[in-house]
């Protein structure tokens, strides 16, 4: 089982804006237990942003700037948090999935998660700076590394009818077969909670991409210790489920 797991900003820092240590060594703890089960795990990490502006030198710095600053905090936390399983850092731009390097980065991460490494992937924020890039970025990462699944953790335990931060009347929808652009326009523009960056949107536009390539994704809130058991057993109790299209697109274009 290969999967790629993004963790949102709203998942790794408290409503203060630092980061929730409980949360961390709970999100640790589940990735280790799938890796002791042998699967593979990819995870795209953010947060680098937050992390920046909670150190003194943040004053008039750009949001490049602070993803630079904070980028080295957030390798630091997760590295450790992982032990005693090695991690690797990698920065990613949005053209992952052009032929060479789709190539590289696709044996990159076998040679790493065979090893036994868990690669930490960000959006390169210091040359791209585009709101909600981690779910997309999630997405492409998966589609090129042909993964089984895609996982994205935020602060909110699925899709909703409505924004469920004001609605108190939305209600989760836990399986959703095709993303269309009919559900782009109708979330859009999906508002972020107070830490995150892409809303909603980007979380539909990412399982979208994924299911173009026949690969589910799970939406939930990383804020529930149990949902490590979740992925463990394949029974989502409070989620959103992407379906995987029967039929998909493989890379060279052909349709099966
Ligand atoms: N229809 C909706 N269903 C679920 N969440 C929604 C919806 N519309 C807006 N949201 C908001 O999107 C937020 C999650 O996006 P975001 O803050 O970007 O999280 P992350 O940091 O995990 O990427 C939720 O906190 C929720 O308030
Ligand atoms: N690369 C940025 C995160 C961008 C992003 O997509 O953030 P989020 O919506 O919290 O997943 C950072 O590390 O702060």
């Amino acid at each position: 089982m290969r999967r790629v797991i993004k963790i949102g900003t709203s998942t790794l820092m408290d409503v203060q804006g630092q980061v929730d240590r409980d949360r961390l060594v709970s999100i640790s703890r589940g990735v280790k237990q799938l890796m002791q089960d042998n699967q593979r795990v990819v995870l795209v990490v953010s947060g680098a942003v937050a992390l920046g502006r909670t150190l003194p030198q943040s004053r008039h710095l750009s949001r490049s700037a602070l993803a630079s600053l904070g980028q080295t905090r957030l390798m630091a936390y997760y590295q450790d948090a992982l032990l005693p399983y090695p991690s690797a850092e990698m920065l990613l731009g949005s053209d992952v999935e052009e032929t060479g390097r789709a190539t590289q980065l696709t044996s990159t991460l076998d040679d790493l998660t065979e090893a036994g490494i868990v690669p930490l992937i960000n959006g390169n924020d210091a040359t791209e700076c585009h709101v909600g890039d981690n779910d997309v970025l999630a997405a492409r990462v998966a589609r090129v590394w042909g993964a089984d699944q895609l996982v994205i953790l935020s602060d909110v335990d699925g899709l909703y009818s409505d924004n469920p931060g004001t609605n108190p009347k939305a209600r989760r929808i836990a399986r959703l077969a095709w993303v269309t652009e009919h559900h782009l326009s109708q979330f859009g523009p999906g508002n972020p909670g107070p830490l995150g960056s892409g809303g909603i949107v980007s979380k539909l536009a990412a399982a979208a991409l994924a299911q173009e390539f026949g690969i589910e994704t799970i939406l939930t809130s990383g804020r529930h210790p149990e949902v490590w058991d979740w992925l463990r057993t394949g029974r989502y109790h409070l989620a959103t489920r992407f379906e995987a299209r029967k039929e998909f697109c493989h890379a060279d274009g052909t349709i099966s």
